[in-house]
């Protein structure tokens, strides 16, 4: 292998040979091993021979991505390698701080991607262009791409969205099986090679959340239909059909087992894409349902039969050519099929109408042989390019969005590389046309357009010189004289068209409309469009929608033509890679900088970065642009933002020693960066420096936030806590006042009654005593009158009160005193006057039990009653209190208690 690198002599003279062998000595001698290098720009000195050295040993390390700056370069493994693609390594690129730092992969720039959409940074759109010739894996990385945005692009919150979400990805994911089966084909570089090329755009809501899709193709390969290389094969859904169809459908469709179709060469080779059922399964999860599917595989057959028909050669020149051997009957089945009349079926086939003249005068002229087969073929891929286009409007309105729902979107361009076969038809031309418009935006975007950026700002650099294929598309495209204005011609013979119009199938019917602006005569006003005019169109929107979004290349490599894993074939590679210019990337990736901001976006976004500079600065303190500013110094915009330009890249140096610090010290040396006139550049590793710096001062701000917030809350929370400390103690303390009040209020209530009682007792008692004595005892003789005097009554009632005890004492002791005796007992212990005694009276009643009171009546007697009293009132009056003695009732006493006195 080392013998094929050296030997090969890509055009250089000797001398350029000997000093690449040099180049490629001092690279070999280098240390870092070669299959460990993760991007080509970090080989040295980048050269042809060296980059491919580099991906033959990652190839033959199976490491199949590899960086070549701002392009990723997928070399084909031919092999399946499940875990390469698995959905776990898919979230780890997407959950990954950055994805850039990890093995170079597709997941990578699908991240990448999705990371700009989400920054809104302009522009904001992004179209990942995938290319390579043709079965070197864009179709593959194109599907590989999809799942991993129907994974990371659908985390939506809620089960609801989660499921639309899951639906809309199903159907998108369904598409692939469809626009396969109907534009893809065996051929001998591919066995499953895209014949069109596409741009899906996947649309994304505020939340970037895959909200639909839509799919724009480019010029189908519709010859295919009709005309197959040797070892080639049509279409697959025509394999799909005849292999697969039910005994009912083969006799519904006139396909019996076995069946000999000239446009199905090669039936005997059976390839995994010939599953009829994956494509019906397919068709019914995009809404084509099964009658409109039966529909459309009759149509198939119809074509099929189509391409049966033959026809001899005319020895007559004015007699149309005649239908040969069974041709008769396969006329009649497409036509049955078709659901078109069969006699003005063949008769399209056999003459041409010529409309000429002021009149419009129309010539019927039999076409030759040769003829005859080109207006059938062209019939064929007229119905099968409808057919096509009919059935992307139908995914279409499938998957794509509502117009509002999506925001942004993310294109994936999978178009046909390069092609050159011994015999090149126009499709061929238009195939590798489009491949020259892309490598010019790539040129123009990448290359040229950067350059010319570096002169324009000021920057110091020198050109690299790149392969402008300019004047390659002045000759296909130029005007007024090129390749396109030349072959601009051979629109469809109207009426081919008009044919198609007359069928009575829904599906041709929908089709092929009656044109309403035709004319009488049959023409139509709308101008003509050639395959050429159409496709020129078609390729300058796509360009203007490139260049509308940020681009992402993948450039798809086949290590071998025939398809098999570990071979690794230098000259075929080294082709490619010269095809694609990809040296001349590397050399600009490496000495350039890929990215550009304007000094206004650069201050916008990092300026935040000099509270670093601030907090690492140790030197003395220079004002800040705001404190120069409120100095009052009139200055333009650009001269303004210059110091704070200069103030965020001082920060740089502490930057990277953190960054170093954190462990990664390759970012100890500052990455370049340069300050043009109008903006500022740098390398991707700067970028992620400079985004891992705000992403630190923005973690440092939001708990700075945090701190002050929960400050905030805490103060908050204390004042609101005290508030209703003091709320709750004036409530309780108005509470208790008012309870307070009303125990007092029923406490007055309380007293007021019990006077009452008391009051209402004492007189009942008073009452009812005074009553015994009224019944009992005659009012004592009064010596004045019928009252004691006012001083003899009071000193009375103080020797009563005073001696009381004593005297009910003496009476109860002194049982056996009887009669006189015992009067005077109590006279004596009431320290009665005896002189006075006719004054009042004593009385005792202590008839049948021990005297339970004692009472000395105003009128001067003291009476004394029996324990067993007959008196309801008094016996219950309440106890006396010292302060509230107003009768003599409060002088009554039990017996019991006369025992403690
Ligand atoms: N990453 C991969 N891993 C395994 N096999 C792959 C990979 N990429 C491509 N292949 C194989 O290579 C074949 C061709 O790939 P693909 O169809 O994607 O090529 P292409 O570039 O789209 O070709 P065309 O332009 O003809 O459509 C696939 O059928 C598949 O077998």
């Amino acid at each position: 292998m080392l013998q094929q690198v050296n030997g090969h002599s890509s055009g250089s003279d000797a001398q350029g040979g000997g000093s690449l062998r040099k180049d490629l000595q001092k690279f070999l001698s280098g240390e870092a091993p070669l299959h460990q290098l993760d991007d080509l720009t970090k080989v040295n000195p980048v050269t042809l021979e060296t980059v491919l050295r580099c991906l033959q040993a990652r190839y033959a390390a199976d490491t199949f991505y590899t960086n070549a700056g701002c392009t990723l370069v997928a070399l084909n493994p031919f092999k399946p390698i499940p875990q390469l693609y698995s959905t776990a390594l898919m979230r780890e690129y997407h959950a990954a701080p950055q994805p850039q730092k990890l093995k170079p992969h597709i997941f990578t720039v699908g991240e990448q991607t999705y990371r700009n959409v989400k920054s809104l940074i302009e522009p904001v759109n992004q179209s990942i262009i995938v290319s390579g010739e043709s079965g070197a894996g864009k179709t593959w990385t194109s599907r590989c791409l999809m799942k991993f945005y129907a994974v990371v692009a659908a985390s939506p919150t809620s089960w609801e969205s989660h499921k639309i979400a899951e639906r809309i990805e199903q159907r998108i994911l369904n598409s692939n099986p469809v626009m396969e089966a109907f534009g893809n084909a065996c051929t001998l570089r591919n066995n499953n090679s895209s014949r069109f090329g596409k741009f899906i755009q996947l649309q994304l809501n505020r939340a970037q959340q895959m909200t639909g899709a839509a799919v724009q193709t480019y010029l189908l390969e519709k010859t295919r239909v009709a005309c197959q290389a040797s070892s080639e094969r049509n279409f697959h859904i025509f394999y799909q059909i005849c292999k697969g169809a039910s005994t009912d459908e083969r006799l519904q469709w006139h396909l019996p087992e076995g069946a000999a179709f000239s446009w199905l060469p090669n039936p005997e080779r059976t390839l995994e894409e010939d599953c009829f059922e994956v494509t019906r399964e397919a068709m019914l999860h995009l809404g084509i349902d099964n009658p409109t599917q039966n529909n459309i595989f009759q149509v198939l057959a119809g074509l099929l039969h189509l391409g049966n028909i033959r026809f001899a050669d005319s020895e007559d020149e004015a007699q149309p050519c005649q239908l040969m051997g069974d041709a008769k009957c396969s006329i009649r089945t497409s036509a049955s099929l078709l659901q078109l009349p069969e006699d003005p079926l063949l008769e399209t086939l056999q003459i041409r109408t010529i409309r000429a003249g002021r009149q419009q005068q129309v010539f019927r002229k039999p076409c030759s042989r040769a003829e005859c087969d080109t207006r059938r073929d062209c019939l064929a891929k007229l119905v099968y390019a409808r057919l096509f286009d009919w059935l992307v409007s139908v995914i279409n309105s499938s998957i794509c969005a509502d117009p509002d729902s999506w925001t942004t979107f993310i294109g994936l361009l999978d178009v046909y590389g390069f092609e050159s076969f011994p015999n090149n038809s126009l499709e061929q031309l238009c195939i590798n046309y489009a491949n020259e418009k892309l490598q010019q935006h790539f040129v123009a975007h990448y290359l040229k357009a950067q350059q010319e950026e570096y002169t324009v700002e000021g920057l110091e650099w020198s050109f690299v010189n790149y392969q402008d294929n300019q004047t390659c598309l002045d000759l296909i495209e130029g005007s007024p004289i090129s390749i396109c204005s030349l072959i601009n011609e051979d629109p469809v013979p109207p009426e081919l068209n008009r044919l198609l119009q007359q069928s009575w199938d829904p599906l041709l019917k929908v089709l092929f409309p009656t044109d309403p602006e035709e004319q009488p005569s049959g023409q139509s006003r709308a101008p003509v469009l050639t395959v050429v005019s159409k496709f020129k169109a078609s390729l300058e929107q796509l360009l203007q929608v490139l260049h509308s979004t940020t681009p992402h290349y993948i450039r798809c490599i086949k290590p071998n033509s025939q398809g098999q894993a570990h071979i690794f074939l230098q000259e075929q590679v080294l082709s490619q890679l010269e095809a694609c210019g990809l040296v001349e990337t590397i050399h600009i990736s490496a000495a350039g900088f890929p990215i550009r901001i304007s000094h206004q976006n650069f201050v916008e976004r990092y300026e935040l970065l000099r509270r670093l500079r601030a907090r690492t600065s140790s030197g003395p303190h220079s004002p800040s642009p705001d404190e120069r500013h409120s100095e009052g110094s009139p200055c333009t915009e650009a001269a303004t933002l210059q110091p704070l330009l200069q103030d965020i890249l001082h920060t740089l140096p502490a930057l990277s020693q953190a960054a170093a610090t954190l462990g990664d010290p390759a970012e100890a040396t500052p990455a370049p960066v340069c300050c043009g006139r109008t903006k500022v550049f740098m390398t991707d590793s700067m970028l992620e420096l400079l985004e891992h710096g705000r992403a630190q001062v923005l973690e440092q701000c939001a708990r700075c936030i945090q701190r002050g917030w929960r400050q905030h809350w805490h103060r908050k929370q204390e004042r609101q806590r005290q508030a209703a400390v003091l709320i709750q103690a004036a409530i309780r303390s108005w509470l208790t006042r008012k309870h307070v009040q009303r125990l007092h209020t029923a406490a007055t209530v309380i007293k007021r009654a019990w006077k009452r009682w008391r009051i209402g007792m004492a007189f009942l008692a008073s009452k009812e005593l005074d009553g015994v004595e009224e019944k009992h005892v005659s009012p004592v003789p009064l010596s004045t009158g019928s009252c004691l005097l006012p001083q003899t009554q009071s000193s009375l009632l103080a020797a009563i009160i005073r001696l009381w005890p004593l005297g009910l004492v003496l009476a109860n002791a002194s049982v056996g005193v009887q009669g006189f005796r015992r009067k005077l007992v109590v006279w004596a212990c009431l320290q009665l006057p005896t002189g006075s005694h006719s004054s009042y009276k004593v009385q005792t009643a202590q008839e049948q039990a021990g005297i339970t009171s004692i009472r000395a009546l105003p009128q001067g007697s003291v009476k004394f009653h029996c324990r067993k009293s007959p008196l309801p009132y008094a016996d219950i009056c309440p106890e006396p209190s010292p302060y509230s003695v107003t009768g003599f009732n409060q002088i009554l006493l039990e017996r019991h208690s006369l025992g403690h006195v």
